[in-house]
């Protein structure tokens, strides 16, 4: 039991995707955008120079990026510094996103993680012990909100037999102009098609990217407080956001943890087990 109708779940099993509207209430949306503000206000952007992109992984495969996987950690996007090495505009205006245990340190984020709601959800999705193993929160900034290639979440979070469901939660609304999310309807049902491996020397793909046809992908565009749901094996991206306006998002990923085993290849190396959302 858990709280999706057999529609939504008829339409999660067909499509690879699912769109909640109003999952989380204002007052949840606004106590960790409020928090995010605080964190990144009391971030000394000279402690770190750590560049996010999904185009050129090589940039992100320090330790600070590793260590980021049990701690909340910074990353810039790309175009945020000049030709001088300096940030170009503010540090709230050059953030690519904030990651990977906000779900476990940060109150605000812990409480709508560890929700009744969430876990619901993941029982109506068959979860038996999920766990979250990654939270980020996704800037998007304006101008210069960095494009996330076509890939599939289980490539990144990948168990044996695989087990990942994306939760993407829309803190301000989220269109076209500002880089919403785009999917391939129905491309979960083609299996993975590569996987991120870590390894002595750093993270690598072990095979490149199959080419897409723009033709097949669809815009999900939704109002601030939807949640989608990302089967493990969907298609997705989303573009550069090259509006005047943010799309701030929180992003889950969740696995299971009976019945399959976490690859000791992925980046996430984990020194402490997470806690399961809940035991079934
Ligand atoms: O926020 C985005 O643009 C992409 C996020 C994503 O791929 C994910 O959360 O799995
Ligand atoms: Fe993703």
């Amino acid at each position: 039991m858990g709280i999706l109708s057999p529609e939504q779940l008829q339409f999660f099993n067909s499509q690879g995707y699912l769109v909640i509207e109003s999952f989380a209430c204002s007052d949840e949306i606004e106590s960790m955008m409020k928090r995010m503000e605080q964190l990144v206000d009391d971030f000394d952007p000279s402690s770190t120079a750590s560049i996010f992109s999904t185009k050129n992984q090589q940039q992100s495969t320090d330790n600070y990026f590793f260590d980021s996987a049990e701690r909340i950690s910074f990353f810039f996007e790309e175009k945020a510094f000049g030709n001088d090495g300096k940030l170009k505009q503010p540090k709230q205006l050059s953030l690519n996103k904030v990651g990977h245990a906000l779900h476990e340190i940060e109150p605000a984020f812990k409480k709508f993680s560890s929700s009744e709601k969430v876990s619901s959800l993941m029982r109506s999705l068959g979860y038996k012990r999920p766990a979250v193993m990654q939270s980020m929160y996704i800037f998007k900034q304006p101008g210069i909100g960095g494009e996330v290639v076509p890939h599939q979440d289980n490539s990144f979070l990948y168990t044996e037999p695989q087990t990942c469901t994306g939760l993407w939660l829309a803190l301000e609304d989220a269109n076209i102009l500002n880089g919403c999310l785009w999917t391939i309807p129905g491309s979960h049902k083609n299996g993975l098609v590569r996987r991120f491996l870590r390894d002595e020397d750093g993270v690598k793909f072990d095979r490149p990217s199959p080419s897409y046809d723009q033709k097949d992908f669809v815009p999900i565009e939704v109002k601030a407080g939807s949640l989608v749901v990302i089967h493990g094996d969907l298609i997705h991206q989303s573009f550069e956001n090259q509006s005047p306006k943010s799309r701030h998002a929180y992003s889950l990923h969740v696995v299971d943890m009976v019945g399959c085993k976490w690859a000791p290849e992925n980046w996430i190396r984990r020194k402490v087990e997470p806690e399961p959302l809940f035991v079934s």
